[in-house]
């Protein structure tokens, strides 16, 4: 029989995808997602169970239904300007009904878990690439919410039969090769859907925010990860912990960085289109370079980037942009 695995979160950009990757390998994805800011239509292998995390009737009933010893947890706010504004927010829903989501997984036996953390766990980072021992000093409260559910992850797995995953990513970027899914976050605040939106007139021209960094242009270093590639780290984390691996923590990256102006250069020339830009001022809190040390998960869950190179990427985002369906 096909093994379900429950996906809190699973109609979101990076969820949906994984629930393909996952389909594509053998199991059956249960997303279990509110759609506060998921779509209806990126749930196309397998059943939605549409209710919040903190419902532990909804979630116990999944479990039992399509007997779930593993679930990936992927269902949070993510906006780092709002968490600024509103930390309370973030603590409720990336702390808080995740612990409870947790526990509710716990209590109906459920014994595997990976969880979507974030490259912002680490703040300004003091060494590039960034190992996973690096000190976690979040600067703002989405990394702080963040790094709160990686502690609560540790301490709810010393208590109970529980075992997990942490996935840091770097800058999730890119759509499905084959158009059926595709991110669409509103606002949009990511830099490669910005620059596809900005060169075929669907959105603002791009600011780009800093050029006075210690880089070789003076623009900020990103490591973008294809989703397709982020997704395909979820079914290897899950296969992991299905055969009894221990708990660990991932950064999930390319271990090479990109400048925004090197980006911008890149989509000019995939696309053939001019993206209409200007140079302004840094954005407040944002880190001169995150590129990810790759090391960890290359050797332990036998991993890497197949679709990670900035042509794939803004070439799958752009054909994405074109012909969106949600
Ligand atoms: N996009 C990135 O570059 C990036 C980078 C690092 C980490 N992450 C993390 O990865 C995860 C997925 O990011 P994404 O870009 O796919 O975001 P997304 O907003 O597209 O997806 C999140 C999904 O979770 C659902 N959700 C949120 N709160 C919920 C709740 N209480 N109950 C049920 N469903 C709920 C939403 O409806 C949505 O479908 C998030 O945890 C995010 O913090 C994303
Ligand atoms: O209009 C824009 C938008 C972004 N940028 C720059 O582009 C780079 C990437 O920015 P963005 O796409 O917003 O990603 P990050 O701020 O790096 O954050 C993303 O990546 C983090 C991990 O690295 C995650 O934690 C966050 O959830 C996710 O939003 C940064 O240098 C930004 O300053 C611009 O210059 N102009």
């Amino acid at each position: 029989m096909t093994e379900a695995i429950l996906v809190a979160g699973g109609a979101g950009y990076i969820g949906s995808q994984t629930c393909k990757a996952l389909a594509e390998a053998g199991y059956l994805p249960v997303t279990l997602d509110n759609l506060v800011t998921g779509y209806e239509k990126s749930v196309r292998w397998g059943p939605l169970v549409k209710t919040g995390l903190n419902d532990r009737e909804a979630i116990t009933d999944a479990v039992t239904k399509y007997g779930i010893k593993s679930a990936i947890h992927f269902a949070a706010f993510s906006l780092v300007g709002e968490s600024t504004r509103d930390p309370a927010k973030y603590y409720d829903n990336n702390v808080g009904a995740a612990v409870a989501f947790t526990q509710a997984l716990i209590d109906a036996g459920v014994e595997n878990l990976v969880f979507s953390s974030t490259a912002a766990a680490y703040g300004i980072p003091a060494v590039s690439p960034i190992p996973e021992t690096a000190p976690l000093t979040p600067i703002n409260p989405y990394g702080g919410s963040k790094v709160a559910f990686e502690q609560a992850l540790h301490w709810l797995s010393t208590a109970h039969p529980l075992r997990y995953t942490i996935l840091r990513y770097f800058n999730a970027a890119g759509a499905d090769p084959d158009g059926e899914i595709g991110e669409s976050h509103v606002p949009e605040t990511h830099l490669i859907p910005l620059i596809c939106q900005a060169a075929l007139g669907t959105g603002k021209p791009l600011t780009v925010f800093g050029t006075d960094y210690d880089t070789k242009d003076g623009s900020a270093i990103r490591d973008y990860i294809h989703v397709v590639d982020l997704a395909k780290a979820h079914v290897a984390a899950i296969e992991r912990l299905r055969a009894g691996g221990d708990s660990q923590v991932f950064n999930a990256g390319t271990g090479e960085g990109a400048t925004v102006l090197e980006t911008l250069a890149a989509a000019e020339r995939v696309m053939g289109m001019a993206v209409p830009h200007s140079l302004g001022p840094r954005r407040d809190g944002d880190p001169q370079s995150l590129v990810a040390d790759v090391t960890k998960i290359k050797s332990m869950l036998n991993w890497k980037a197949e679709f990670s190179d900035l042509d794939t990427i803004i070439k799958t985002a752009a054909d994405w942009q074109k012909n969106k369906l949600y």
